[in-house]
């Protein structure tokens, strides 16, 4: 499990993260929705310890991060950091030499699931697909969290289902992912704890079944409520 525990960040003067709490389990879709600036990939770096915190704790199955910690958790941030000289292939073999928990069965079958040409070159990849590459990196390293920055953002209609599709399949099963967005549209059903943010704070935790078996409500319902009062 991650737990997120009261942390505080400042960015100069300016507070973004005023006490932020919330936990995301292991085989667990968890998604932090809030507005534009409200601070959702601070916490994703956070989480990863690549922006140091002013007050508050972050624990990964009980421990705080270490140097271990990196091949327990990745960081999928929201555009491709790949050289776009690189091809797909290359861009494989980079990640195959950084890190020992690559696995290459995974990310082939992630090549045929995106329908992906690992000749192509980055820099010639459209949208959709430089996103399905990104995603492909992250996910076939073997690690028990996957933290992803806003992976339906700006693609197409067919690539969003075709990312989709992937939440659904082995391929993410048992995994912890915390994913970030603005807009849940299209993936509510992915989903199933949902972290409501404003002003800084949690405004609310929810499990999106529990809040559709029990009070008949959508997330988007339930956003409503919260953002709207
Ligand atoms: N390195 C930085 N220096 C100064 N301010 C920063 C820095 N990084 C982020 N900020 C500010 O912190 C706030 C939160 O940024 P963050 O990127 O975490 O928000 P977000 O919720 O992920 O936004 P978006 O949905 O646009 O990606 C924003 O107001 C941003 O301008």
């Amino acid at each position: 499990m991650i737990e997120v525990k009261e942390i505080e960040k400042r960015y100069g003067r300016k507070k973004i993260l005023k006490g932020v709490s919330f936990t995301a389990e292991k085989g667990e879709i968890t998604c932090l929705i809030g507005i534009n600036g409200v601070g959702k990939t601070t916490i994703l770096k956070a989480i990863m310890a690549l922006t140091p915190l002013h007050k508050g704790q972050i624990l990964i199955d009980g421990k705080p991060i270490d140097k271990h910690s990196f091949e327990k958790i990745t960081f999928i941030p929201d555009s491709l950091t790949m050289l776009p000289h690189m091809t797909i292939n290359e861009a494989m073999e980079f990640m195959k030499d950084f890190y020992t928990c690559w696995n290459q069965k995974r990310a082939n079958e992630l090549l045929g699931f995106f329908r992906l040409d690992p000749s192509s070159r980055i820099s010639s990849l459209s949208k959709g697909n430089t996103a399905k590459v990104n995603l492909l990196l992250g996910l076939a390293l073997d690690v028990d969290y996957v933290l992803m920055d806003e992976p339906f953002s700006g693609i197409d209609m067919f690539s969003r289902e075709e990312i989709a599709n992937v939440f659904t399949s082995h391929l993410i099963e048992n995994r912890g992912v915390i994913i970030t967005t603005h807009e849940i549209g299209d993936i509510e059903h992915l989903l199933d704890k949902v972290v409501l943010l404003d002003d800084g704070l949690v405004t609310k935790e929810f499990s999106a079944e529990a809040a559709r078996e029990n009070e008949g409500k959508s997330v988007i319902d339930v956003m409503r409520e919260v953002y709207q009062k």
